[in-house]
């Protein structure tokens, strides 16, 4: 592993690992310098996210890692504003929706979806399928600002059925009644009922045999393709993230610490931390088949090291590390690190 000597340090205040957009394209998705702190007791504060900007295109897949605690679920939910954001901007088509009353979110809330990992605890045991994936047509008007009739719902239900592969009779059935790929299947078709543009899919497919992970990852790509579909995807396994994602995002302590597309992130990781995540994934994801292994424990994110956050269980630290906090900056077209000595191919 060597580092890169001679790469020009650009800031890069919105970084996009988007490098086939054209520059003219807007963002579906613009994060400028999004934080969420938490107020603890005893006046402690946990910046679970830590001054945050990316910016994700229409059609764009975003894989979002780290390991746990990151910062990775709270971003998620910063993004949809099922949380309040501490400070700073998520422009989703171009509009601020931070400081938006519920009343003013609740048009664009029906653009924007998310998938939880826990497929049953999402799902009124109570209720038939059918009667959970109707209620958001029930309750949003259509997008010409009519009340849907039951007829249209009903033929609503039997196309969301067959995007997911469910034969229409799980629509009279109870979430209990399904095994948990089904239900992830369920929970998709009511995360697409009114046609979001964006979905933010949090650990969709961790709590899911092996064996079903890869047809869930298959059902996401699928209908990605189908419905032009922008998506977040959470995941802390990489080879998920290959699988689907255009470009990936590496979090570390609530910072996003590496971006770009995601064979450069994957097969050439500038930052340490990203090399030493993919170097424990089997081949294909290779680069880092040459990363150190990480060693130490993630420090605490009520008091995150000063300098670079990562410095602590870095192999490669220098003082420079332990005192001045590197920004994200570009080092290749649609990629980024904050890292003040990036590793270079080879
Ligand atoms: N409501 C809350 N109050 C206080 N701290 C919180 C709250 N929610 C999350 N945190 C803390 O914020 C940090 C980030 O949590 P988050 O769940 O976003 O991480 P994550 O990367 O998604 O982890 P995991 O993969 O385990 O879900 C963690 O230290 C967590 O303990």
């Amino acid at each position: 592993m060597t580092r890169r000597s001679d790469t020009a340090i650009t800031p890069d205040a919105s970084a996009s690992a988007s490098a086939s957009a054209s520059a003219s394209a807007r963002p579906l998705l613009d994060v400028r310098d999004v934080r969420k702190t938490y107020h603890l007791p005893r006046g402690q504060t946990l910046k679970a996210v830590d001054g945050i900007s990316l910016s994700v295109m229409p059609g764009e897949v975003l894989g979002l890692v780290g390991e746990s605690g990151c910062g990775k679920s709270t971003l998620g939910r910063c993004l949809l504003r099922l949380t309040d954001v501490s400070s700073g901007e998520i422009l989703f088509e171009g509009q601020d929706i931070t400081a938006l009353k519920e009343r003013a979110l609740r048009p664009l809330r029906q653009q924007m979806q998310m998938v939880f990992q826990d497929s049953y605890a999402s799902l009124n045991p109570r209720r038939r399928i059918g009667d959970l994936l109707a209620e958001p047509l029930r309750v949003h008007p259509d997008p010409d600002g009519r009340k849907r009739s039951r007829a249209t719902i009903t033929a609503r239900l039997h196309e969301l059925m067959d995007l997911v592969s469910l034969p229409v009779s799980a629509l009279e059935r109870y979430a209990h009644e399904f095994s948990g790929g089904q239900r992830q299947r369920i929970n998709i078709a009511r995360a697409l009922a009114l046609s979001p543009r964006l979905v933010v899919a949090d650990e969709p497919v961790s709590a899911l045999d092996v064996s079903v992970q890869a047809q869930i990852v298959n059902l996401f790509a699928d209908l990605q393709a189908r419905l032009g579909l922008t998506y977040v995807f959470i995941a802390h396994d990489l080879a998920v993230v290959r699988q689907i994602s255009t470009s990936v995002a590496v979090m570390y302590l609530g910072a996003v610490v590496e971006l770009g597309e995601t064979d450069a992130v994957l097969h050439s990781p500038a930052h340490p931390y990203s090399a030493a995540l993919t170097a424990a994934v089997p081949r294909p994801v290779v680069g880092a088949a040459r990363a150190a292994p990480l060693g130490g424990d993630i420090p605490s994110p009520v008091a995150r090291p000063a300098g670079c956050r990562f410095h602590t269980r870095c192999p490669f630290v220098q003082d420079r590390c332990r005192v001045e906090e590197p920004a994200l900056h570009v080092i290749e077209p649609g990629h980024s690190v904050a890292c003040h000595f990036p590793l270079a191919e080879g």
